[in-house]
């Protein structure tokens, strides 16, 4: 399909849906006119990165990355079983974008059922869990999603519950891919021929990562913001999604071969080579789905400390501890993936593949997926209708232009930032 391009006179926006460290992502229609060369559904998702606001220049760069990403993904075709997809169905897929001196925004498919750390909170308020049966749901998804990532040499690198949301059918969508990287050389995904050792890092890398943690060390919190996510500084679960987006762990990086020596990701997900600095492949994807397993388990990450310090600390040293000791296919799955020498971690071999075989997931038709009919959580239906003719009909005001938005956001940015200097 051709990529549309969009035009913003044209989207209304029927509401924010969220807002990280890269964008604000709105609920839009577009309004009747002239069609467009090529349909648009009549709700979808519009991910608006402001230049203006963007603190450093490698924001920028990070969202056009994300955006060719996207555009990568339509690419590829899929196939699951005997049927051919389009698109991967676990992986967002682009819908248009449009580029103005202020804005880059891209549209993808709405997901209505939200993300999976708030249907967590939304089902478990006292921290209860997932059950087993819904976890293999999940994490098989996540998994497929993974595995096509990895097969066109792409880490993730930012797998959390809040980046899993929920299509409306239920089935997951792996969303935000600003920290994913492209690891170009052999893959340490792949079942392959002896690798010769890791070289070491060179000095310049080492002071490099010094200052990257000096910087993550240092972080200040919050700043309010509706919806607001964190890439860190997770004091609870249930409050993590406030807190700062100047916390993010992520700062500038360098590839190297098939490793990247950056440090980014969610500090109670971040993988222990990451907190080393000694640099990282795909196995950092096989260590987030270890603490994302966890975490759906047990309501909370396995490693989470009194401080960012402490977390790292327990990343580094610390077995997980499984609550009530009994041992079972999940916990064996957890342990494996969270080996803390991601040479010996499951997935670090063999790939997907490797994972896939766990026997946690025996009896999981990998290649019916999609077709599952009945996920564990059903969404509430969206009237679909009744939302566009809110935010389009005549003389609608629900309805609003994410220009004269972020604008109104940008100035007020502006004004809190002078009175600052002030200050
Ligand atoms: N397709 C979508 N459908 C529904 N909600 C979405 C969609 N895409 C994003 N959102 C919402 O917007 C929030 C922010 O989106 P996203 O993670 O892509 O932004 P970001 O600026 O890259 O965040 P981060 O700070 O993690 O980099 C998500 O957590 C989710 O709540």
């Amino acid at each position: 399909m051709d990529e549309v391009v969009l035009d913003l006179d044209r989207i209304r926006a029927v509401r924010v849906l969220g807002r990280g460290a890269l964008g604000t992502v709105f609920l839009v229609t577009v309004t009747p006119g002239p069609l467009l060369s090529s349909p648009l559904p009549p709700l979808f998702a519009l991910k608006v990165f402001d230049k203006r606001s963007a603190a450093k220049p490698q924001a920028l760069r990070r969202a056009r990355w994300e955006l060719s990403l996207l555009s990568r993904l339509c690419t590829c075709r899929y196939r699951f079983g005997d049927s051919h997809h389009r698109h991967h169905p676990f992986l967002p897929s682009l819908l248009g974008s449009v580029e103005t001196a202020d804005l880059l925004a891209w549209a993808l498919p709405f997901c209505s059922g939200g993300d999976l750390h708030a249907l967590r909170c939304s089902l478990c308020p006292d921290d209860e869990a997932f059950s087993p049966a819904a976890i293999r749901f999940y994490l098989s998804e996540i998994v497929a999603a993974l595995s096509h990532l990895h097969s066109l040499r792409i880490a993730y690198r930012d797998l959390k519950p809040e980046n899993v949301l929920l299509q409306s059918s239920g089935h997951i969508t792996l969303a935000d891919f600003d920290l994913s990287r492209h690891l170009p050389s052999q893959s340490s995904n792949l079942p392959s021929p002896p690798r010769p050792p890791l070289p070491p890092i060179p000095s310049d890398r080492n002071r490099r990562h010094r200052r990257n943690l000096a910087r993550v060390f240092s972080f200040g919190t919050a700043e309010e913001g509706f919806k607001q996510k964190s890439k860190s500084a997770r004091v609870s679960p249930v409050s993590r999604r406030r807190a700062s987006s100047s916390s993010t762990l992520h700062s500038g990086s360098h590839g190297d071969g098939e490793r990247s020596f950056s440090f980014v990701g969610t500090e109670e997900y971040v993988a222990p080579e990451v907190v080393r600095g000694d640099g990282h492949g795909f196995a950092v994807d096989w260590w987030a789905l270890g603490i994302l397993a966890y975490e759906m388990a047990y309501g909370r990450t396995p490693f989470r400390g009194r401080d960012r310090k402490e977390t790292f600390r327990n990343v580094l040293t610390r077995p997980p501890e499984f609550p009530g000791r009994r041992r079972t296919d999940l916990t064996d799955l957890i342990e494996r993936l969270l080996v803390k020498d991601p040479e010996r971690r499951l997935g670090f071999g063999g790939g997907a593949e490797e994972v896939k075989a766990h026997p946690f997931f025996k009896g999981v038709r990998w290649e019916l997926l999609p077709e599952v009919s009945r996920p564990p959580f059903l969404v509430p239906v969206v009237d679909e209708e009744e939302e566009v003719t809110r935010a389009s009909g005549e003389g609608s005001n629900v309805g609003f232009d994410v220009r004269d938005y972020l604008k109104g956001l940008h100035q007020r940015q502006e004004v809190s930032s002078e009175s600052l200097a002030e200050f």
